[in-house]
């Protein structure tokens, strides 16, 4: 949670934002209607505050003068104001403000978005590659208010270099024209290792010709930006690249883990197991199925049978870290390790299902308990081990719940 700093005199537009400010979980604001008050605050609460929103004019501060102070504090600061006036936009941005957003109704929102990226920027770390100084510093000085950890690099090859020394780096600025090695080629080669949603490139030429940024997005760069350019579009650019990049990676982690344990989904456990299948090695497979579990449902109630499944595959998580881990569905689960041998899974199973008896889940509830099955052997399929290993979990169940069945021979 970061508090912000709000101050603005006008009754209305304060209740739009209050209104904004309830919607956003992240962000608890301060208010203040007068320059006079924000002095207080910011003497009160400076090292607590994060950011600032502020109404360019105050009626104890008609000319702006609210910007400075908030500025002094080093308080990332987003201006709003009721007129648009270039001349006043340049000076502000040259001052260091993050944005100067209009007061209209779609900015409110903007503008809420503009500090909750704030937080997130703090650990995005973006490369400008250019082989200008000055255009370096002009992109330094746009993006710094916006609190980017920033690196540099003069060509191509550097820019090369400082990508495989800091893989965490999140997203690329690069210019066309550079001596060593263009924008293209490092674009082309980057492409060939890195997804979009391991670096986000975005291309940047003073050239002319139209078709340059066709050409960049085609060698596999995110988007693309002729110079010279205004900073907001710069921002505003790189804002979206990233939120996108985020809205990307929540996808791709929905489509491969389960919503509620965070394990691999049924598709994912399949894939990655089959990987290890392709080595044609034995492995030991274990098909593992809480017992009497709907009646956790039905006498508790769902939200205790949620937390029986969590904590369930929290515990499974921890006790078997040389297997990979999923939830087939509903109340099952499997295992699968290349370097446990049945005999090995099965001991580990049982010290698991003391271990879980231990843990507590919703209050009344009994121990959780439960019944699994395993095999040893290769099969080109998954499907196939599974199989097996469920004829022994059905035996277990038939045996009374709460065992493992394994293999009478493991197969070779
Ligand atoms: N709370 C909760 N319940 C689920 C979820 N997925 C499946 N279930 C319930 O799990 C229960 C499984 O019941 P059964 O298949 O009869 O199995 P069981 O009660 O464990 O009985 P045995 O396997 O024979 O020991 C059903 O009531 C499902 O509705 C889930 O994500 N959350």
């Amino acid at each position: 949670m970061q508090t912000i700093l709000v101050i603005e005199d006008s009754p209305l537009v304060l209740k739009v934002l209050q209104h904004q400010f309830q919607q956003e979980s992240e962000l608890q604001p301060i208010f203040c209607a007068s320059l006079a008050e924000a002095e207080v605050v910011l003497e009160t609460f400076a090292g607590q505050l994060f950011a600032a929103l502020v109404d360019l004019h105050l009626p104890d501060a008609p000319n702006g003068e609210v910007v400075d102070l908030v500025l002094r504090y080093h308080l990332p600061t987003v201006v709003l104001t009721a007129t648009y006036d270039e001349q006043r936009r340049d000076e502000l941005l040259l001052k260091g403000v993050v944005d100067y957003v209009l007061k209209e109704s779609h900015s409110y929102t903007y503008a809420l978005r503009l500090l909750h990226r704030l937080e997130r920027n703090r650990h995005i770390k973006l490369l400008i590659a250019d082989d200008s100084a000055a255009t370096r510093n002009f992109i330094r000085r746009i993006l710094t208010p916006h609190l980017y950890q920033i690196v540099e690099a003069d060509d191509g090859l550097e820019a090369l270099r400082i990508l495989q020394e800091q893989p965490d780096l999140d997203l690329l600025l690069v210019d066309h024209t550079m001596p060593g090695l263009s924008g293209f080629e490092l674009v082309k080669r980057l492409r060939h290792e890195l997804k979009r949603t391991e670096l986000i490139i975005l291309g940047l030429s003073a050239d002319g010709k139209g078709s340059l940024s066709a050409q960049f997005i085609k060698q596999g760069a995110d988007d693309f930006l002729r110079k010279p350019f205004y900073p907001e579009e710069l921002n505003c650019r790189v804002m979206h690249a990233l939120d996108r990049r985020d809205l990307l990676r929540a996808l791709e982690r929905a489509a491969l883990f389960d919503s509620l344990t965070g394990l691999l989904n049924r598709r994912a456990f399949t894939e990655q197991c089959q990987q290890v299948l392709r080595k044609k090695r034995p492995v030991a497979v274990a098909m593992l199925d809480l017992d009497h579990f709907k009646r956790i449902n039905d006498q508790f109630g769902h939200a205790s049978g949620d937390a029986a499944l969590l904590t369930f595959a929290n515990a499974l998580r921890k006790a078997f870290p040389q297997a990979l881990q999923g939830r087939l569905g509903g109340e099952e689960f499997a295992l699968l390790s290349p370097l446990l041998s049945a005999e090995q899974l099965s001991q580990q199973l049982d010290r698991f299902r003391a271990q879980l008896a231990g843990l507590s889940y919703s209050p009344g509830a009994p121990p959780l308990s439960f019944s699994a099955g395993v095999y040893q052997g290769w099969d080109e399929k998954l499907e196939t081990l599974l199989r097996l290993a469920d004829d022994n979990l059905y035996q277990a169940k038939a045996d009374g719940r709460g065992r493992t069945v394994q293999p009478v021979q493991a197969p070779g």
